[in-house]
C-alpha cells in the first residue's frame, strides 16, 4: 500500500525526470530555432544567387525581336532620344517575361520601364499604384502622348469604372494601360473576375507595381493593401510582374520578393548617387528664433528666388516655421496631413507655380512631387531613417542641376523623433542610421548613402559635393572616450540610487556640474564644450553604450537615458573607445549658392535633355558631364 513517504518520493523522482525532459526539450527547441534560422539564411542565399545570376545577363546588350520597335517607340511616342541607365535592361527583361524588380532613385525614369513595353505588345498592362494623384498625373501625361490609358480607383465615377472593367473583357479594346489602386486590384471581386477573363483571353500583358516597397514592413511607406498582391504570380502564371521602387535595402527587396511570391527574381538596380546634389549638415541652434534666422538667411540670400522644401517632423513645427518665416516677409506655404485635401492641393499648386518660394511640410508631402527645379531641401529636424532622408532630400535637383540638401542637426532632435517612432519594429536602428550620418565628419556623405543602399562606392568621386569632401581635410582626429564613459556611468548609477531618471539634458547638466547638486559627479567638468558633449552622448547612444528609456505621461512621451548593453565593456581591462571628431564646415548663408557648379547627370548621348539642362543653366560656368 502506498505510504505518504512513498508517494512523496515518487513525486520527487517525477519532478527530477521532468527537469531532465524540460532541459532536453529546451535543447531541441534551440536546435529547431537554429535550423529554422539556417533554413531562412540558405533560402536567402539561394534567392540572392538566382537574382545575381539573372543580373549577370547583359539585358541591354542583346538584340531582341522587339528591339527596333522599342527604339522607334522611344523616339516617336515618348520623344526621348536615348535611354537612361538601366531603363533598356528593365524593358528587355520584362519583355522577356522575367519577373523583375527595378530599383532606381526618384526621378530616374521608372515609369518608362512599363509604359514603353505596354505599347510594344498587344494586350493590357495593369499598373498598381498607391497614390491617386500620381495615377492621375500619369494618365494625363500618357493621354497627351496619345497613349490609351485609364485609371480605376475607389472614387472613380461609375461610368469610368464600368468602362475600365469592360476594357478588361473586350478583346478589341484600345486601352493599353490600366492604373488601379492595390485595394481595387485584390478586393474587388468584379475587377478580379474581369482580370481573370483578360488573362484567359491571353491579353494580360504584365502587371507593374509602382512603389513596390510598400509591400514591406521594412519600407518607409508600408501599405497593408499591398499584401493582397501576393496572389498575382500564382493566379496569372506566365504574366511577368514588374516591381518599381527607389528603396534598395536588402531587407526590403527580400521582403518584396517574398510578399509577391517571386523569390530569386531579377533585380535591376541603378546607382543611387545623385551627383548634382550637395549634402550638408548644419548645426541647429537651441532656440527657435535663431533657427528661424538661419532659415530666413537661407531663403533670402543663399536660395534667393529659388524654389525648395523645408521638412519638419511635426504639424506644429510646420505651422510655427511657416508663420515665423511669413512674419519675416517670406512667401512660404504650409502642408501637412491635418489640412483638407483641397487646401493641400492649393498649396502644392502655388508652390509649383513658384508663388511660394518654399513649402514647409511634414512628410505628408511625399510621393508624386514632380517639380524639376527644386533647388533646396532643408530638413528642419532629422528624418526618421536614411531611407526617408534619401527620398525626401532626393526631391531636389530632378532637372539635373545643382540642388542642396541641408539638414539642421542637434542632439535634442534625436529624442523628438525617437519618442514618435520607438514603438514600431526596427525604427530605432533606422533612426540611429540617420544620426550616424549626421555625426559623421570624416567619410564622404555619398559614400555613407551608397553603403546604406548596399552599393559599391569604391573610388567614386564626390566632386566636393558634400560638406565633408569640401572641407579638404584628410586627417581624422579622434577622442578617447573611456574615461568619459566611466564618468557618465557613475552619474547614471548615482541617479539610480536616488531613484532619479535622467533625460539627456539632465545627464549633460550633471556632467558639466550644473543642475541639482546630488546628481553631479565628483570629478571635473569635461574639457570640451557642451555642444561637443552632445555629440559624445549621441555617439554613445548610437553605438549602444547608452540606451533610451521611454515613459508615457498624460501628454507626451519622456525619453530618459540609461546604460546601454555595450557599457558593460568599460569593466574590461583592455577597453578602448575612440570617437572620430567632426567639425561643422563653413557654409555661407548670406551669399547665393554656387549654382554655376553644374553637374549634368545624363549620359552625353541624351542630347535633347542635355541641351534642356544647358538652356536652363544660364548662369553656368562649369559643366561636368558624368559619363
Ligand atoms: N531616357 C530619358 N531621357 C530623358 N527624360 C526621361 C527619360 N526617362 C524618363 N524621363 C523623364 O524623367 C522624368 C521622371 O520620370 P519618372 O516620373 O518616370 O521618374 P520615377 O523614377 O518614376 O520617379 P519617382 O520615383 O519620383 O516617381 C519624367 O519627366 C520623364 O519623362
Amino acid at each position: 500500500m502506498a505510504t505518504v513517504q512513498k508517494l512523496e518520493n515518487e513525486i520527487k523522482n517525477v519532478e527530477k525526470e521532468l527537469i531532465k525532459v524540460d532541459a532536453e526539450m529546451e535543447k531541441w527547441r534551440t536546435k529547431q530555432r537554429q535550423l529554422h534560422e539556417r533554413k531562412t539564411e540558405l533560402k536567402k542565399a539561394l534567392n540572392k544567387l538566382k537574382s545575381d545570376t539573372l543580373a549577370k545577363v547583359d539585358w541591354a546588350g542583346i538584340k531582341y525581336e522587339w528591339s527596333e520597335e522599342v527604339e522607334k517607340m522611344l523616339k516617336d511616342v515618348f520623344k526621348i532620344s536615348s535611354f537612361r541607365p538601366k531603363q533598356l535592361s528593365a524593358i528587355n527583361s520584362t519583355l522577356s517575361r522575367q519577373h523583375t524588380i527595378v530599383v532606381m532613385p526618384t526621378g530616374a525614369g521608372k515609369s518608362l520601364c512599363y509604359q514603353l513595353p505596354a505599347l510594344v505588345e498587344p494586350g493590357i498592362t495593369i499598373v498598381v499604384s498607391p497614390l491617386v494623384s500620381l495615377m492621375e498625373d500619369q494618365v494625363r501625361s500618357l493621354k497627351n502622348k496619345e497613349i490609351n490609358a485609364m485609371l480605376m480607383t475607389s472614387t472613380s465615377p461609375k461610368e469610368e469604372t464600368n468602362a475600365a472593367l469592360n476594357a478588361l473583357k473586350d478583346i478589341k479594346t484600345p486601352i493599353k494601360l490600366l492604373y488601379v489602386t492595390p485595394e481595387r486590384l485584390a478586393k474587388s471581386k468584379r475587377f478580379m473576375a474581369n482580370l481573370q477573363k483578360c488573362f484567359s483571353n491571353g491579353r494580360l500583358q504584365r502587371i507593374a507595381i509602382d512603389e513596390v516597397h510598400c509591400c514591406s514592413h521594412w519600407g518607409h511607406d508600408f501599405r497593408p493593401d499591398y499584401k493582397y498582391l501576393g496572389i498575382l504570380s500564382n493566379m496569372f502564371p506566365g504574366v511577368p510582374l514588374l516591381g518599381l521602387t527607389a528603396t534598395a535595402t536588402a531587407h526590403v527587396l527580400n521582403d518584396v520578393q517574398k510578399m509577391l511570391n517571386i523569390p530569386g527574381c531579377l533585380i535591376i538596380k541603378s546607382t543611387f548617387n545623385r551627383p548634382n546634389l550637395f549634402y550638408k549638415i548644419l548645426e541647429k541652434p537651441t532656440s527657435n528664433d535663431e533657427c528661424l534666422n538661419i532659415l530666413e538667411k537661407l531663403l533670402k540670400h543663399r536660395y534667393k528666388n529659388e524654389s525648395g522644401i523645408i521638412y519638419t517632423n511635426s504639424i506644429k513645427d510646420a505651422e510655427d516655421v511657416t508663420n515665423g518665416l511669413r512674419q519675416k516677409g517670406l512667401k512660404v506655404g504650409c502642408y501637412h496631413a491635418n489640412m483638407e485635401a483641397e487646401a493641400r492641393s492649393k498649396v502644392h499648386i502655388k508652390w509649383h507655380e513658384n508663388y511660394y518660394q518654399a513649402i514647409v511640410a511634414t512628410i505628408a508631402f511625399g510621393m508624386g512631387i514632380d517639380k524639376p527645379d527644386v533647388r533646396f531641401v532643408i530638413h528642419h529636424t532629422i528624418s526618421k531613417s536614411m531611407e526617408n532622408y534619401y527620398q525626401e532630400s532626393g526631391r531636389a535637383g530632378r532637372d539635373g542641376l545643382r540642388g542642396e540638401c541641408v539638414t539642421l542637426y542637434r542632439m535634442q532632435d534625436i529624442f523628438k523623433v525617437s519618442a514618435m517612432v520607438f514603438s514600431s519594429v526596427g525604427s530605432m536602428d533606422f533612426l540611429y542610421g540617420m544620426v550616424k550620418y549626421c555625426l559623421n565628419g570624416h567619410l564622404c556623405r555619398r559614400e555613407l548613402i551608397a553603403k546604406h543602399f548596399d552599393e559599391d562606392w569604391g573610388d567614386s568621386d564626390c566632386n566636393k559635393m558634400c560638406d565633408v569632401c569640401i572641407s579638404n581635410s584628410n586627417v581624422t582626429k579622434e577622442i578617447n572616450l573611456e574615461s568619459h564613459c566611466q564618468t557618465l556611468t557613475s552619474i547614471i548609477d548615482n541617479a539610480a540610487k536616488q531613484d532619479t531618471k535622467l533625460t539627456a539634458q539632465k545627464l549633460l547638466d550633471a556632467w558639466f556640474l550644473k543642475g541639482p547638486v546630488p546628481l553631479r559627479h565628483k570629478g571635473k567638468e569635461p574639457p570640451f564644450s557642451r555642444a561637443f558633449a552632445e555629440d559624445v552622448v549621441a555617439y554613445l547612444l548610437v553605438e549602444g553604450y547608452l540606451t533610451e528609456d521611454f515613459h508615457y505621461t498624460a501628454y507626451s512621451t519622456v525619453v530618459y537615458l540609461k546604460k546601454g548593453p555595450n557599457m558593460e565593456a568599460i569593466n574590461d581591462q583592455n577597453f578602448t573607445l575612440k570617437m572620430p571628431i567632426r567639425k561643422y564646415t563653413n557654409f555661407e548663408l548670406d551669399r547665393p549658392a554656387p549654382w554655376d557648379n553644374v553637374i549634368v547627370t545624363e549620359k552625353p548621348d541624351t542630347l535633347k535633355r542635355k541641351s534642356d539642362v544647358l538652356k536652363k543653366a544660364k548662369k553656368s560656368k562649369t559643366i561636368i558631364i558624368d559619363d
